[in-house]
């Protein structure tokens, strides 16, 4: 068996960025840039106000002056502002020749067209200087998933087109005699398929286009008419039937379809028998079927490689070193992925950590790792967390 680190290594060799494509702004949102953007303007484009009150050439308390007329956000006041002169300008105006402080409205006292500047005058010319957030040809750097920030920005630079990564298309199979959909009526002997709408709200979350087909059932013929349907895929995620059992059929149905298999089996608990190759022109990924092993192995394995295709590098999920809240027993010889929760006295590693038991995952926020042959470890002591 390989280990997790060799694992990750040789699906990140099986991995192909996937191409760019141009989407509007407003479908730009965590979508993930695929080269650097280059603002169009210069922003702001005029020395600009930042508050409301009166352009002028100086203060000082006990001044008085005569307002000229009015500058706002949209139609500036085409006229220069001379001494002992003031111009009415709003927040966010350009602002007039001559004018080298704006006085806050609060520090003035008006009656007709006479301002007085009062003793209160607070500090700053309250301008914003001429492309003082950017300048025309400054860049977005690329590859970043784009925050709701991220898209602020582009739309003031100008950018109403996004050359963003195309999203992976991933096919998921769930396969087994005894799984039906949520909503139906499964028979004494069926359960409800789950891992598939783990798996796919997770690719969801990363950026993905998941695509559910049909479960198949325990047959090479089913199997391989569902396989059949993902032609179209970047990704084909299989789930159960993995393992050594007379029904796990996934390894020798991929394999008569001509699957370049990279490895099957890894030294890790739960996800043993996770399996991965090139399947035609898509990468394939056979997923255990317990359904905390499948999205452990979603966590740690598919995250990476969807981020991978997206253009975002070749890297783990990403850890963090935390204190235990309580001691932990001794691990065995697989990395050992253990469901735990995170609190202000430190990480909690639930008791309960067989691998069908999706309430004990759904109450974790982390996956605590644990090396092979890692010694018990004391409450206190740091351990490595993936965050879930
Ligand atoms: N003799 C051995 N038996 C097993 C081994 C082994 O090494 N030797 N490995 C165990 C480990 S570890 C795992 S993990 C499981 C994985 O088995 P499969 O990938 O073949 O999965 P199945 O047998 O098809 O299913 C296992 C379990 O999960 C349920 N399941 C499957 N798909 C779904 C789904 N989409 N949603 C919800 N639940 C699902 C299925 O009903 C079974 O209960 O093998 C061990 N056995
Ligand atoms: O290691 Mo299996 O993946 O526990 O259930």
């Amino acid at each position: 068996m390989i280990s997790v680190s060799e694992a990750l290594d040789r699906l990140f060799a099986l991995v192909t960025p996937l191409e760019a494509e141009e989407v509007p702004l407003q479908q730009a949102a965590g979508r993930v840039l695929a080269r650097p953007v280059t603002a169009q303007r210069d922003q702001p484009p005029f020395a600009a106000s930042a508050m409301d009150g009166y352009g002028v050439t100086e203060a000082a308390p006990g001044m008085r002056l005569r307002v000229i007329g009015e500058a706002a956000a949209g139609e500036r006041f085409t006229g220069s502002v001379g001494p002992g002169e003031a111009v009415r300008i709003f927040t966010g105006a350009p602002v007039p020749d001559g004018v080298k402080t704006v006085v806050i409205q609060e520090d003035v006292d008006r009656n007709g067209d006479e301002i007085l500047i009062t003793d209160r005058l607070g500090n700053g010319d309250n301008i914003r200087p001429y492309g003082n957030d950017f300048r025309a040809g400054e860049t977005v750097s690329a590859p970043r998933r784009l925050t709701p920030q991220d898209i602020a920005l582009l739309a003031a630079m100008n950018i109403a087109q996004v050359p963003v990564a195309r999203r992976p298309k991933v096919a998921l199979i769930s396969t087994g005699d005894e799984l039906v959909m949520p909503g139906e009526t499964p028979g004494p002997d069926q359960i409800i398929a789950s891992n598939t709408f783990g798996l796919y709200a997770l690719l969801q979350e990363l950026g993905a286009e998941p695509r559910l087909l049909p479960i198949a059932r325990d047959s090479e013929a089913s199997l391989q008419t569902v396989l059949g349907l993902a032609d179209d895929a970047d990704l084909v995620i299989t789930i159960g039937g993995a393992s050594v059992g007379d029904r796990d059929l996934v390894a020798k149905v991929a394999g008569d379809l001509g699957l370049e298999r990279a490895f099957h089996k890894v030294a890790m608990r739960p996800g043993k028998p996770l399996m991965s190759g090139r399947l035609g022109d898509a990468m394939m990924l056979g997923l255990p079927g317990n359904p905390v092993s499948a999205m452990v192995c979603g966590h740690i394995f598919m995250a990476p490689v969807i981020r991978a295709m997206l253009g975002l590098g070749s890297e783990p999920a990403p850890r963090e070193s935390l204190p235990l809240a309580r001691a932990i027993p001794a691990n065995g010889p697989r990395e050992h992925y253990m469901r735990a929760r995170l609190g202000t006295a430190g990480v909690s590693v639930f008791e309960r950590q067989d691998s069908s038991l999706l309430s004990v995952l759904g109450a974790a926020d982390a996956l605590v790792v644990r090396p092979p042959n890692d010694p018990a470890r004391a409450a206190g002591e740091l351990v490595e967390i993936v965050r879930i």
